[in-house]
């Protein structure tokens, strides 16, 4: 439904994201990347934000800067979501349904109601967003995106900043919308995608490292995950560019690191996750995490 063919972006004579092929159909996207690997961008790109320097995306063929059509099957939800705040939510999406002119009034309220409903504010809904949660205003951004019916929902760190409780409802939100729609959303939390996420793109340096289902990236540490038990004084000597995780256990201390060889000779390989894959990946193996 959604593709980028060649798509880049060049500032001067630096590529913020260098050229990338994508297709995306039904369902939901995690985007993967340190800071500044070209997250924004490409989402930027991809809602038809940003102009490409080369290449172009498109939904069922038409360019995504291609009009008002295609531009009103795109919701965008970016990182921080701008709004008035003496306004009530439903005072907000009102005020959006107008502006998008999507339908007439009688259906723009119930659209309204629904999305209220879909991400969960109904009860919220007549009070100024200046008294709402982080993650409140969050799903209000992301109910405002999902006016007119989009088919691709692009969110940027829809996550970020909020508790545990906010996280997993926001992520059940877009897991609801992901059976009607293309949706993508970036985050820095490997949780969000390692629950919800079908499909993961990882970015690096403005480079496409990986694309493919999530289970995929746990390979990236096949046979270079290592873990052991270390005793207190072990511990401390140790240097911290082996080290990934650390607990304390009733025997010591249990430590995982990623590296191309074992960090101490009694180190076993172990079986990696999603997110051993991921910090092995984004670390340019085989040098070894961290350095
Ligand atoms: N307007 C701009 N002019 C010049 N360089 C830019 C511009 N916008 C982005 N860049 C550069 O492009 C690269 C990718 O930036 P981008 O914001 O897409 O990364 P990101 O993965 O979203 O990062 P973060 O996780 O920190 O939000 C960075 O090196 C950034 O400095």
């Amino acid at each position: 439904m959604l593709a980028a063919y060649n798509l880049g972006k060049k500032y001067k004579k630096n590529w913020a994201l260098e050229p990338l092929s994508l297709e995306f159909t039904r369902g939901l996207y995690g985007l993967l990347g340190p800071n500044g690997a070209g997250k924004s961008t490409l989402m930027r790109l991809l809602a038809g934000l940003l102009a490409p320097s080369t290449g172009d995306a498109t939904i069922r063929g038409v360019s995504v800067r291609g009009g008002v059509a295609v531009r009103r099957s795109i919701g965008y939800v970016p990182q921080t979501f701008q709004m008035y705040p003496q306004l009530t939510a439903r005072q907000w999406l009102r005020h959006v349904s107008r502006l998008k002119n999507s339908g007439t009034r009688h259906e723009q309220d119930n659209e309204m109601e629904r999305l209220l409903h879909a991400v969960h504010l109904e009860a919220q809904a007549d009070r100024p967003a200046r008294t709402y949660s982080s993650g409140m205003v969050k799903r209000l951004g992301i109910a405002q995106a999902l006016i007119g019916n989009p088919q691709v929902v692009i969110v940027d760190e829809p996550t970020a900043g909020l508790d545990p409780e906010e996280r997993v409802r926001l992520r059940n939100v877009l897991a609801e919308l992901a059976h009607s729609s293309v949706v993508l959303l970036s985050t820095h939390v490997l949780s969000d995608v390692a629950t919800s996420c079908r499909s993961v793109i990882v970015l690096g340096n403005g480079q496409l490292h990986y694309e493919g289902p999530r289970a995929g990236l746990a390979r990236f540490a096949d046979g270079r995950l290592w873990e052991w038990e270390a005793s207190e004084h072990e511990w401390r000597s140790m240097s911290l560019e082996w080290l990934m995780t650390a607990r304390r256990t009733a025997d010591g201390i249990r430590c995982r690191a990623i590296g191309d060889r074992p960090p101490t000779p009694y180190a076993t390989s172990a079986t990696p996750t999603m997110e051993d894959g991921y910090m092995a990946l984004i670390a340019g193996l085989p040098k070894v995490y961290g350095q």
